[in-house]
């Protein structure tokens, strides 16, 4: 076992792992989904105290999903218990486990639903080693205290370099003749092979991924056009169109890259099939449920699509050498059936580049939320942080209240630290709740108790930490 005197921030280490966390040149203009990375970037304190956390003793990981190498290493460098699992948990196991732990890291098939967080007592923080942040329900976390990270854009170029590759892989045939190979076949086509040189790409969702990909694509010779629903500045000579029926009937290539929502869901089905240009081709690496697979398949047997790559599916194995069939999606066998598509299995930011580097980023943010309340980078808490308390500062505690935006909370909370000096505080909220942290001096370890205790004896209190 680990004591809690063990648990402790290392703050130069997190300082060093500081210049592998992401700041979005491109967060001044968009997006809604990926929030406020353009603040993850904290001045270290030489001399910063090492802080503890009250009332929790030991901090319980679960890691599920395989979680890259990297980030399990921060982890366990803080001295917490980690535990490790490859793959994602059926929901009855996910509820055994999450009960016990203070962090849960996953990826994108781990579902946290208001059901499996309502189990989750001692659940404090949830790290989303991926891009997507729809496996979890951020406003149940949000009103139950649990911060959740993730790593908005460690894995863009991975995926715009895969969407690139297929590109040419579908205008060329590739997986087809490269199947008719493996199976001892020869048939040399030119019909309907095509040069990217010249054609236009649409990019649904102009985002990390969508403005990425459109710096590649102009690169090899592309058009480029998109649709995104935010008025977006457009990268090289790439032109922003005004409707999604505008790009289907211009485009050769289309390409979704908008995140998993109620109104992504189905974006593209009959109608946009429908409207789309004779032989385009179209590539889906965001969620599962953009794209209408029923109405994809039927417009590939009618020839409209000539070709298509899916790295996303409404539902996904568990796990490695879990089966890809019916039992998951009930079109398995006849997607499977068609020529000129690509099925990949969710590998968009699977790269050892983008892995670590979502492991390095995801952790340290864990370990900063952990051990010195800050929630720079979160997706469903307002962003707070002090700097660091120092050596210098043996007797003070760093007080970490999550509480409901109401009225008077403020007042109430600064009658029970009243007694002490508060060096510093700062408070923010998002919609329902609001985040306060507030460094005290010249506290006790039995006023800590005292504190604590007057804080979660109050109507507004969601969760209190005390830090010390
Ligand atoms: N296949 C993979 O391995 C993989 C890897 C990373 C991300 N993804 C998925 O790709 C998605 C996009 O990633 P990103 O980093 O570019 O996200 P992002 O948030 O940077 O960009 C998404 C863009 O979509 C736009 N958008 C939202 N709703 C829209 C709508 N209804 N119509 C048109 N545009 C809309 C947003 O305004 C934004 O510009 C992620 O949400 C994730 O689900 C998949
Ligand atoms: O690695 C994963 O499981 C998810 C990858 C991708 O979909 C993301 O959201 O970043």
């Amino acid at each position: 076992m680990t004591s809690a005197r063990d648990i402790r921030p290392r703050t130069d280490d997190l300082a060093a792992q500081a210049q592998y966390l992401s700041t979005s040149p491109s967060a001044s203009f968009h997006s809604p989904s990926s929030h406020g990375s353009a603040l993850t970037r904290t001045v270290p304190v030489v001399n910063a105290k090492h802080l503890k956390p009250f009332a929790t003793e030991d901090i319980k990981v679960l890691l599920l999903e395989n979680v890259n190498q990297a980030g399990r290493d921060i982890l366990k460098q803080q001295g917490y218990q980690v535990e490790f699992l490859k793959s994602s948990l059926p929901e009855d196991q996910l509820i055994e486990k999450i009960r016990d732990v203070h962090v849960i890291g996953i990826r994108s098939k781990t579902k946290l639903s208001a059901r499996v967080l309502k189990e989750a007592k001692n659940l404090i923080v949830i790290g989303c080693f991926c891009i997507g942040t729809n496996q979890v329900d951020l406003q149940y976390a949000a009103e139950h205290g649990i911060a959740v990270f993730n790593s908005p854009f460690s894995n863009s170029r991975s995926v715009a370099e895969l969407v690139i590759a297929e590109i040419i892989c579908l205008a060329r045939q590739l997986g087809d003749r490269s199947n008719e190979m493996h199976n001892g076949t020869w048939n040399k086509v030119s019909n309907k092979c095509w040069e990217i040189r010249g054609k236009t790409l649409g990019i649904v969702g102009y985002g990390h991924i969508g403005a990425q990909l459109s710096v590649l694509a102009e690169s090899m010779g592309m058009s480029v056009i998109f649709y995104d629903v935010l008025n977006l500045m457009a990268l090289g000579t790439a032109r922003q169109v005004n409707t999604l029926e505008e790009l289907l009937r211009e485009a050769d290539f289309i390409t979704c890259h908008v995140p998993e929502l109620p109104e992504t869901k189905g974006m593209i089905g009959q109608k946009q099939f429908e409207q789309m240009k004779a032989g385009s081709y179209l590539i889906n690496a965001s969620r599962g449920t953009v794209v209408d697979i029923p109405a994809l398949i039927e417009a590939m047997r009618s020839g409209k699509v000539a070709g298509a790559a899916l790295d996303v599916y409404p539902n996904e194995p568990a796990g490695n050498g879990d089966y890809f069939n019916n039992d998951l999606n009930s079109w398995g066998a006849d997607l499977r059936s068609l020529k000129n598509l690509i099925l990949t299995p969710h590998i968009g930011g699977s790269t050892e580049e983008a892995q670590s580097a979502i492991g390095v980023e995801v952790a340290t943010a864990l370990t900063r939320y952990v051990n010195e309340g800050s929630t720079l980078g979160a997706v469903n808490l307002p962003e707070v942080a002090l700097r660091s308390l120092t050596i210098d500062e043996p007797s003070h505690a760093r007080v970490v209240y999550i509480h409901k935006n109401i009225p008077g909370v403020l007042r109430k909370v600064n009658e029970i630290l009243g007694d002490h000096n508060v060096d510093k505080q700062m408070t923010d909220s998002r919609g329902d709740v609001a985040y306060l942290m507030a460094d005290i001096s010249d506290v006790s370890s039995t006023q800590i108790k005292e504190l604590y205790q007057s804080l979660e004896s109050l109507s507004s209190r969601i969760m209190t930490r005390i830090l010390y």
